[in-house]
């Protein structure tokens, strides 16, 4: 089975739900009235996107945005490439952006450029993991669920080759789950 190639779960599915609460509490405190536009980042926030969005109460719309920066691997490529962009324009509104994880930060700090040079009111991001020692730019997120160590991470959204995005938690995978 799937969750016999896990090594350690690192973040627990309870654990998960309960920062969605959280976070969905805060951004209702702090967007109450002014209906931002919500992006997710596709493919890895699908599952964050939904479980935190049923946790904020005030109206908000959403959309979605797929970039890739790093093909198929481990690491980034560096390089941005849009592949879906939104339906919807960003000028004059207030746009939040949610992640599953910022690492290197290439892929946000492009997208948060991109939205302001389209003059978006602001522009500000939620992420559920945060690898501050993965960081090739300077980026620190507005809200962040937890913070986690520099080792590639899976579930919840984030994959290895296009697998375990449906583990309902984050966890490292075996060793010789790499070397297959
Ligand atoms: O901070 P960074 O180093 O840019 O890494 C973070 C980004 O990389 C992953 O997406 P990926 O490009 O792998 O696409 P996916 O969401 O479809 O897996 C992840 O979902 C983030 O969007
Ligand atoms: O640790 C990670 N796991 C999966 N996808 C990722 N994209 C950036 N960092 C990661
Ligand atoms: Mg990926």
């Amino acid at each position: 089975m799937m969750k016999d190639e896990i090594k350690e779960v690192l973040i627990s599915e309870q654990e998960i739900q309960d920062k969605c609460r959280e976070l969905g509490q805060r951004i209702t405190e702090e967007y109450e009235g002014r209906f931002p536009l919500v992006v997710g980042v596709l493919k890895g926030a699908m599952p964050f996107m939904a479980d935190l969005t049923k946790r904020i109460d005030t109206h908000i719309e959403m959309d979605f945005m797929d970039v890739s920066s790093y093909g198929k691997g481990l690491v980034s490529s560096g390089e941005v490439k849009i592949l879906k962009d939104l339906d919807t324009s960003v000028e004059g509104r207030d746009v939040l952006i949610l992640e599953d994880i910022i690492d290197s930060g290439l892929t946000l700090s492009y997208l948060i450029e991109l939205f302001h040079y389209r003059k978006a009111k602001s522009v500000k991001v939620v992420t559920l993991l945060d690898k501050p020692d993965g960081r090739k730019v300077d980026l620190v997120p507005d809200m962040a669920g937890f913070i986690v160590p520099d080792a590639f991470v899976v579930g919840y959204g984030l994959d290895y080759i296009e697998r375990y995005r449906n583990l309902p938690y984050i966890g490292v995978l075996k060793p010789e789950i790499y070397e297959s």
